[in-house]
């Protein structure tokens, strides 16, 4: 098995929310987030100069009721960006999909008990992991509503389907976060769980860092907490697989 270290002082540390840092569980108000988790980012943000940053599709507002500790953010894939603690978002002007989509995907989920829809600004997710029958249609009704729209994409999820802007992933979340302190100058080292996540993988990979998926590298999110606790904690950098 292939490994590497970690050296903190040249790292920047992206990392997703749901799957990865906190377990999955039936709907997505119903996260739990171990006590000790905004804590230990706060700290590890300290120890790496601030360059830490929670990379995911949720909202920001939600991200930061889930972690109400000062923390850098990229929410709805990239389409919310705050690069400072405590700073101001930077929204990109993107565009908003035709209302009737998210009635028809509301009515897809009224058929199917389980299913629901999550809107957010620039788009929704169709979850099913409550009524795994509606996965097929839902996914073939969104794929027909969006066929011919080049501005917004249908991407997987873990049971659900979202429909988001094309220009926003979190590639972009990586690459506009990279570019100015404290991130600048760092190596990138994102880990995530989701297909959402391989592009933020591929930007950290891009930029000489590192791309790493949780399932392979660290097993579960709690095993992930329990490594970064120990680099929080100041233990030196250990290797992780590849
Ligand atoms: O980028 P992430 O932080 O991984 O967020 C991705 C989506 O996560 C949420 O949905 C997923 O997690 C839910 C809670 O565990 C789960 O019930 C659902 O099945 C998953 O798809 C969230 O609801 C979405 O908005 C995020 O885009």
């Amino acid at each position: 098995m292939d490994t590497l270290p970690i050296a903190l002082d040249r790292a920047a540390l992206f990392l997703d929310f749901d799957g990865t840092l906190v377990e999955i569980a039936p709907r997505p108000d119903a996260v739990v987030v171990p006590p000790a988790l905004p804590g230990l980012l706060r700290r590890l943000a300290a120890r790496l100069e601030g360059a830490l940053a929670i990379v995911s599709g949720r909202p920001l507002a939600e991200l930061d009721s889930f972690l109400p500790v000062p923390l850098a953010m990229a929410g709805e894939h990239g389409a919310a960006l705050r690069p400072a603690p405590g700073g101001r978002a930077q929204r990109p002007p993107l565009p908003l999909p035709p209302p009737e989509w998210r009635h028809r995907a509301e009515a897809l989920a009224a058929a199917h008990p389980g299913a629901l829809v999550e809107p957010k600004a620039h788009g929704f997710v169709l979850h099913y992991r409550q009524a795994p029958e509606a996965g097929q249609p839902g996914r073939a009704l969104l794929e027909d509503l969006v066929g011919g729209d080049a501005d917004f994409v249908v991407m997987p999820a873990h049971m659900a389907w979202e429909v988001k802007p094309a220009a926003v992933s979190k590639a972009m979340a990586v690459e506009r976060l990279m570019a100015a302190p404290p991130f600048a100058g760092r190596l990138p080292v994102y880990v995530g769980d989701d297909v959402t996540d391989e592009a933020g993988m591929a930007a950290a990979r891009a930029a000489g860092g590192l791309g790493l998926r949780l399932q392979d590298s660290f097993g579960t999110p709690a095993a992930l907490r329990d490594w970064l606790a120990r680099l929080a904690e100041g233990a030196p950098a250990e290797a992780v697989a590849r």
